[in-house]
C-alpha cells in the first residue's frame, strides 16, 4: 500500500496518479524536478482538525514553514484559516496570499524590533513570545507604535515528544520557549510592561510527532500554569497547544487529527477548562501527505557494493534525507515488469549525502520517472540553490486539472543581485 493519502493510487496497469492524473504525464508537461499538490488531500487533512473543533471557540494557524507557496496559503486561508509565522518575511507573504493577519500567530526565539514593528502595523492576532527579553523589546517597539501588542507565552513545558533530536522542541534543553518554572515570573513580568495586553498561553514540542501522550502531559503542564497565572489576577483567554502532529512515511500509525483533538478538548473539559478558546498550529499534519517530487533518472549505475539511480534532484531540492536521514518512500511513476533491483537514489549534488533513498527496490530506466512521496512538507520549503541549481517548478491539483503554481526557476536570476568588480 502506498503510505500517505488516499489521493495518491496506482492503476492496475502500474500508473501512479494523484487525484487521477498520471505522474509521468505531469513531469512530461511540466519538467523535472517537479513538486506536484493536491489541494484536495490538503482540505482534506484540514477538514479533519476543523470537524473536531467544530462548536469550540478555536483558531486553526497553519505553520507555513512547512509549505509556504502563495497557492498552498490561499488554498488555506480560503477555508477559514489563520496562520503560525516566523519572520516578517511569512507575514508578507500571508499578505500576499490574501491571508487575514487578525488570524496570524507570530512565533519565533530571534523576532527583530523590524519584524515586530511590521506585524504591530499589520494588525496580527498575537505575540507568541519565547523569552523574557523579548518582551522587553516587543514592549518598547509597541511604546514607539503607539500600538498595544497582544501577547501569549510561548511556554517550554519540558516534555519529550519522542521525535527525532533535530525536530524536538519542547524539552528544557532546546532553545524554543520560556522554561516552565521560569513562565510565572514572566507572566507578571509582561503584565507589568507599557504597551502589552496578555492574551494567551502557547506551546510547541516538537515535529512528526506520532504519540498522544506528549500532548497531553504538555496541555497539563501549560494548565497548571494557567491556574497559577489566573490566581495572580492576570486572564489568559486562549491556549494554544502547538503543531507537530505526524504523518505516515513509512509505516508510522499517528494519531488520527480529529483523534487527538478530541482528546486535548477532554482535557480541557476535564480540567475545567472548556471555555477557553483553542488555538492550533498544524502544519506536516495538513500539507505533508498532499505533495510528491517527481524526479527523472538521469543515470544508473550498478556496482558490486552499491548500485546508484542517479536523478535529477538533490538535497538541494528535498533537504530532508540529507539532514535527518529521514526515510521517504520512493515509487517509479509507471510500474516496469522487469525484476526489480537495489538502488541507491542520489542527485547531481556533489556531497555524498546527497541522496533521496538508500538500498531501494524498484526495476528502472533512464528516463523513468520516480516519486518521492509525502513530500509536500519541508520539501519546497527548505529547498536552496546550492550547487548553482535553479529550485523546482510547483504544480497544483485544483479539481482535477493541474495549475502551475510555482515557475521553475532561472539560473541567471541565482546570480542577478550579485556584484563583478570594477
Ligand atoms: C512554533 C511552531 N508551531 C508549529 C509548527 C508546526 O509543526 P509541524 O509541521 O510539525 O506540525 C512548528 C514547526 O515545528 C513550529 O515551530
Ligand atoms: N524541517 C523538519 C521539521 C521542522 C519543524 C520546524 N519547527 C522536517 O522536515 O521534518
Amino acid at each position: 500500500m502506498l503510505p500517505g493519502t488516499p489521493h495518491l493510487a496506482r492503476s492496475s496497469a502500474g500508473t501512479l496518479t494523484l487525484d487521477g492524473l498520471p505522474l509521468a504525464d505531469l513531469a512530461r508537461r511540466f519538467g523535472t524536478p517537479l513538486y506536484v499538490y493536491s489541494q484536495a488531500a490538503m482540505l482534506d487533512a484540514l477538514a479533519a482538525y476543523q470537524r473536531a473543533l467544530a462548536g469550540r471557540p478555536h483558531q486553526i494557524c497553519y505553520a507555513m514553514k512547512a509549505n509556504s507557496n502563495l497557492a498552498v496559503l490561499q488554498t488555506i486561508a480560503r477555508a477559514g484559516c489563520g496562520f503560525d509565522i516566523v519572520s516578517g518575511g511569512e507575514l508578507a507573504r500571508v499578505l500576499a496570499a490574501g491571508g487575514d493577519p487578525s488570524r496570524v500567530v507570530f512565533s519565533g526565539v530571534g523576532k527583530t524590533a523590524a519584524e515586530m514593528a511590521q506585524a504591530l502595523r499589520a494588525g496580527v492576532r498575537c505575540f507568541n513570545v519565547e523569552s523574557v527579553s523579548e518582551l522587553d523589546r516587543l514592549s518598547a517597539v509597541a511604546a514607539a507604535e503607539g500600538a498595544i501588542a497582544p501577547v501569549s507565552l510561548r511556554v517550554n513545558p519540558d516534555v519529550d515528544a519522542g521525535t527525532h533530536p533535530y525536530i524536538s522542541t519542547g524539552l528544557r534543553e532546546n532553545k524554543f520557549g520560556i522554561a516552565h518554572d521560569q513562565a510565572l515570573a514572566a507572566y507578571r513580568h509582561a503584565a507589568s510592561l507599557p504597551g502589552l495586553q496578555v492574551v494567551g498561553i502557547d506551546c510547541h514540542i516538537g515535529s512528526q510527532i506520532t504519540q498522544v501522550e506528549p500532548y497531553l502531559d504538555a496541555l497539563d503542564r501549560l494548565l497548571d500554569l494557567v491556574e497559577a497565572v489566573e490566581r495572580d489576577g492576570i486572564a489568559i483567554h486562549h491556549v494554544d497547544v502547538g503543531g507537530g502532529l505526524g504523518i505516515r512515511y513509512v509505516d508510522e500509525s499517528p494519531p488520527a487529527a480529529d483523534h487527538l483533538v478530541g482528546l486535548l478538548l477532554q482535557r480541557l473539559d476535564a480540567r475545567g477548562h472548556g471555555h477557553r478558546e483553542v488555538m492550533m498550529e498544524p502544519g506536516r499534519s495538513l500539507v505533508g501527505n498532499a505533495g510528491v517530487l517527481l524526479t527523472e533518472v538521469q543515470y544508473l549505475k550498478p556496482g558490486d557494493a552499491k548500485s546508484f539511480c542517479i536523478v535529477d534532484a538533490a538535497m538541494n531540492d528535498l533537504m530532508r534525507p540529507a539532514m535527518y536521514e529521514a526515510w521517504m518512500a520512493i515509487e517509479p511513476c509507471v510500474s516496469r515488469s522487469t525484476p526489480p533491483q537495489r538502488w541507491d537514489v542520489v542527485g547531481p549534488v556533489c556531497e555524498s549525502g546527497d541522496w533521496l533513498g538508500r538500498d531501494r527496490s524498484f526495476a528502472v530506466e533512464p528516463g523513468d520517472v520516480l516519486a518521492v512521496l509525502s513530500a509536500g512538507a519541508y520539501g519546497m520549503a527548505m529547498a536552496s540553490n546550492y550547487n548553482t541549481r535553479p529550485r523546482a517548478a510547483e504544480v497544483m491539483i485544483v479539481d482535477g486539472a493541474p495549475v502551475l503554481v510555482r515557475e521553475r526557476e532561472q539560473a541567471q536570476a541565482l546570480f542577478s543581485g550579485e556584484k563583478l568588480l570594477a
